[in-house]
């Protein structure tokens, strides 16, 4: 059976996001083993599933959850360790990242761009992933998890000179998350952690950085009903401890407010 288009799968040899080939086999015992293989380096993951056959458990409209912060700060380790706490619990869930669209990707990476058309592309970007991807797994009451949404955009180019409104007006078309973890983490730790990557990004200048915190911390306070701020300075474990201690309170308070 194929996986539906945009469910990848966090590959510890790529260190990376990637779209694995699914392997199920259902036992006579009523097991469900799913094999996940990476294209480049065999099988990476093996799942068992009781009681196969039972419905995955469906949020009405779904839930989308944004993990933001500057790069460095933890989110895709802490997107895949999502993942998979809620898929273990019987949900329905994918992972997106932005920017999503290589060819976008690559016109970004290239070109300096003005920080005007940087906001258009980016907001594009995302109403691609969004019609293609996120709204129609919310629809079928699965959870999104997104790695930056369109917060970014308010945090990175409002950073770099662009107008909040503006930035505001380009994503009117955009779903914005129901809530967002904020990563947060001083510059210094996060570039440490960034160290080992081949090559940084020309958004990944730690003087940037500062100000993108910034403009973080300061929309965490503006939105606080949307915001949860995190501490993301400490281990995998510690951050991960926080996360879903979190996201739990959020899914039992969907289920009291249903009943
Ligand atoms: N809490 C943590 N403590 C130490 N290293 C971490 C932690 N979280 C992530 N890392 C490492 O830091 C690097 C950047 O993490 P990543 O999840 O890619 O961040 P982001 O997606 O926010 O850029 C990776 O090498 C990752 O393994
Ligand atoms: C979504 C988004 C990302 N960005 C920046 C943040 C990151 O530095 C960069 C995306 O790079 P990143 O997420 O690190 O992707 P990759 O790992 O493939 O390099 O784009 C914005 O400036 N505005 C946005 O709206």
């Amino acid at each position: 059976m194929n996986q539906s288009v945009g469910e990848k799968i966090f590959c510890p040899h790529c260190g990376d996001y990637i779209t694995p080939k699914i392997e199920r086999t259902a036992t006579p015992t009523g097991e469900l083993i799913i094999e996940y293989y990476c294209p480049r380096h065999g099988l990476i993951k093996t799942e068992k599933k009781k009681n196969y056959g039972g419905n995955p458990v469906k949020i009405p409209g779904g839930l989308y959850i944004a993990l933001e912060g500057i790069d460095g700060s933890g989110k895709t380790t802490q997107a895949s360790l999502l993942y998979e706490y809620l898929t273990n619990k019987g949900y329905s869930v994918i992972v997106v990242r932005e920017p999503w669209v290589q060819a976008i990707k690559e016109v970004l990476y290239k070109y300096n761009l003005d920080v005007e058309a940087e906001v258009y592309l980016f907001a594009a970007d995302r109403i691609i992933l969004q019609r293609e991807i996120v709204l129609p797994a919310l629809s079928e009451g699965k959870i999104v998890i997104s790695d930056r949404t369109l917060y970014a955009s308010l945090a990175y180019q409002s950073s770099r000179g662009a107008d909040q409104d503006f930035i505001r007006r380009v994503n009117k078309f955009v779903k914005p998350p129901d809530i967002v973890f904020l990563l947060d983490i001083p510059v210094e730790k996060a570039m440490e952690r960034l160290r080992n990557r081949s090559s940084l990004t020309r958004f990944e200048d730690p003087t940037y950085m500062y100000r993108v915190r910034e403009k973080y911390l300061k929309l965490a306070e503006e939105e606080k009903d949307k915001f949860i701020v995190l501490d993301a300075s400490g281990t995998i474990e510690e951050v991960y401890t926080q996360l879903v201690d979190k996201v739990e309170e959020i899914l039992q308070n969907l289920k009291a407010n249903k009943t």
